[in-house]
């Protein structure tokens, strides 16, 4: 295997697989204009991802606008077939994917996490909901605390922020003022994660009384 440490065949269905799902985000509005990026694990040791590439309309990628990074978020000697550079969050992608073992990491902008991180910003509090089977966790749970973290462009600073906080049984981080990260075994997987805690998070910013929500009786809160 060559420095990449993939083959051309599984670059391009790497690279297939990731703009396909940037464009279902993108139709979703979790990445407005060029906001959001996207990971998948190619090799474990050396650690090896695909990742989009920076800076681009991410309804507009195609199976070439990804990147091969290493364990610090680089590009690997000939990692890119269109020249691109990768997304400037790549090195975040590489750290979670190297603390977790997740086969890919979702970022995305969309807003309830980070309008949730305003009103919470040691942790999102969710429990007793049933949504959160979908996000990997026992609906009956007595608590389950999403993390946030300050935001940075150094993603050397992010990457210990998230390590210091984190909960294996938590697949998730939200970057304050910034947007959501989700991983999970595969996109698909990360995907149903990312919903499913999206609903969580508007859920209890519209009925959590100290997020000025309206709760309907004070029974389940
Ligand atoms: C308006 S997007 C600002 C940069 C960002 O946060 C992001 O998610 C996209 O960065 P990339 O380098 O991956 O295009
Ligand atoms: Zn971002």
């Amino acid at each position: 295997m060559s420095e990449l440490a993939a083959t051309a065949t599984q670059l391009d269905q790497a690279g297939r697989a990731l703009a396909q799902e940037a464009a279902r985000y993108t139709r979703m509005g979790w990445m407005r204009g060029t906001s959001g990026n996207l990971s998948v694990t190619l090799n474990r040791d050396p650690l090896r991802l695909a990742v989009t590439a920076s800076g681009l309309d991410k309804d507009e990628l195609t199976s070439r606008d990804i990147v091969v990074v290493d364990e610090t978020g680089a590009a690997v000697p000939g990692g890119s077939l269109s020249g691109r550079k990768p997304s400037a969050e790549a090195g975040l992608h590489a750290r979670i994917a190297s603390v977790t073992g997740a086969g890919a990491v979702v970022h995305v902008h969309v807003l309830a996490p980070v309008v949730a991180a305003e009103r919470w910003p040691a942790g999102v509090e969710l429990r007793d909901l049933e949504m959160l089977k979908g996000f990997g966790r026992a609906a009956h749970d007595d608590l389950v605390t999403i993390p946030v973290v300050p935001n940075s462009q150094d993603m050397v600073v992010l990457g210990d922020a998230f390590e210091a906080g984190f909960d294996p049984a938590t697949p998730a981080l939200i970057v304050a003022r910034h947007g959501l990260y989700v991983w999970g075994e595969d996109l698909h997987s990360a995907r149903n994660r990312a919903e499913c805690l999206e609903w969580l998070l508007r859920f209890s910013l519209e009925t959590r009384a100290d997020a000025g929500g309206q709760p309907a009786s004070g029974r389940w809160t």
